[in-house]
């Protein structure tokens, strides 16, 4: 499988510190891949890296099977990287029709220049202002302006830094499906920087999370939900909790007490751990399971949430129900296959 980019060992100092370390990515010819992590955590520094907008102080970056950047020894500047890119300052001609801003970006042999533009615009959505200048269009059109642009020098990757950040959420929703569909079409390479789960679920072939300027976790959207390898990630992968719980080893294995109850879980126990759980991990069980108290329930986007208080935490843990429950004692049971412990560094337990 031919890679559209390989990064080996690339780190970057800014500023007197290290703001990326030991980064190693791959991403499949085709592949859409998103960059996610906490502010700060290095992305925007990775994407300027890959765009050549900024060097690698070590480490090697590869676009298509052509080293772009060898740590001094070799350096392809921006322009010659045949990327796409749409970031969040980088604007459109203003005093250019959308059409112009697309047809100008076309390779120069490209024949009927004006139709292939209004065909790139028409897949984004926005043929009926191709007329019009960019300071007459909303937001979103001009992203979407921003995308065709983008496409329309036929890269072989196209970056995005947060395209979709500013949008309304029903704008959000169709320029996602649109920009997923482009990129099919045309089957070009991306790598969207985002905070936005929903990115992860709706674009992602790949997903990669930075943590503190290194890569915590690279895998499939399915890959990272079943096996989350941080408390970031659990959270962004839509794991709720983080509350402290009390853990004992148990033929080396780690043993949560809750309720009176144990519930095994592979690994070694650590000595102080926090317990993130995804929505469907805790419900109320007909018999058996774990004493509990219902101390809230509130209707939550057609179903209910319920929250247990459970002797010996600090905090209750919640989860959903079909029906209302009422409040006081309830036993509840918890599929040890959706719950994660991380010890206090973060790190996954197992
Ligand atoms: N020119 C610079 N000089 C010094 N430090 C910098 C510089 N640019 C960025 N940094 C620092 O590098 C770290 C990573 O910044 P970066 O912008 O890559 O993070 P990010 O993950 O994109 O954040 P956000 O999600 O908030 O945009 C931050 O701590 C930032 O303060």
């Amino acid at each position: 499988m031919r890679r559209s980019l390989r990064i080996l060992g690339a780190s970057r100092r800014l500023g007197g510190r290290v703001v990326l370390r030991g980064i190693d990515l791959a991403l499949n010819d085709g592949d859409f891949l998103v960059l996610a992590g906490e502010s700060g955590s290095g992305k925007t520094t990775m994407l300027r890296m890959i765009a050549g907008l900024d060097r690698a102080d070590a480490g090697i970056v590869e676009i298509n099977g052509t080293v772009m950047d060898d740590a001094g020894r070799v350096f392809i500047p921006a322009e010659r990287r045949g990327l796409g890119m749409v970031f969040q300052d980088f604007a459109l001609w203003p005093h250019l029709s959308c059409l112009e801003n697309v047809a100008l970006a076309l390779p120069p042999v490209t024949p009927k220049r004006n139709e292939a533009a209004m065909a790139l615009l028409d897949r984004l959505g926005v043929a009926a202002v191709a007329r019009r200048r960019p300071a007459q269009l909303s937001g979103g059109q001009q992203q979407r302006v921003g995308i065709a642009r983008a496409l329309a020098t036929r890269p072989s990757l196209l970056l995005l830094d947060e395209p979709l950040s500013s949008l309304d959420l029903e704008t959000r929703e169709r320029l996602r499906e649109e920009l997923r569909e482009s990129l099919r079409a045309t089957g070009v390479s991306a790598v969207l920087v985002s905070h936005d789960p929903e990115d992860c679920w709706k674009l992602a072939d790949q997903v990669a999370v930075l943590e503190n300027g290194a890569i915590r976790q690279q895998g499939t959207p399915q890959a990272l939900w079943e096996a989350p390898a941080s408390p970031y990630i659990a959270r962004f992968t839509g794991a709720h909790g983080g509350i402290p719980v009390p853990v004992m080893a148990r033929c080396g294995q780690a043993a949560l007490v809750l309720g009176g109850e144990v519930i095994v879980l592979p690994g070694a126990p650590p000595e102080k751990a926090r317990l993130f759980w995804r929505d469907d991990a805790i419900c109320p069980a007909g018999e058996g399971g774990i004493a509990a108290e219902v101390v809230s329930v509130n209707f939550e986007a057609g179903r209910f949430r319920v929250r247990w208080r459970v002797p010996g935490l600090a905090q209750p843990l919640s989860g959903y129900a079909a029906a209302p429950v009422p409040l006081g004692a309830q036993r509840i049971s918890i599929d040890p296959a959706k719950i994660f412990l991380f010890d206090v560094s973060g790190d996954h337990c197992p």
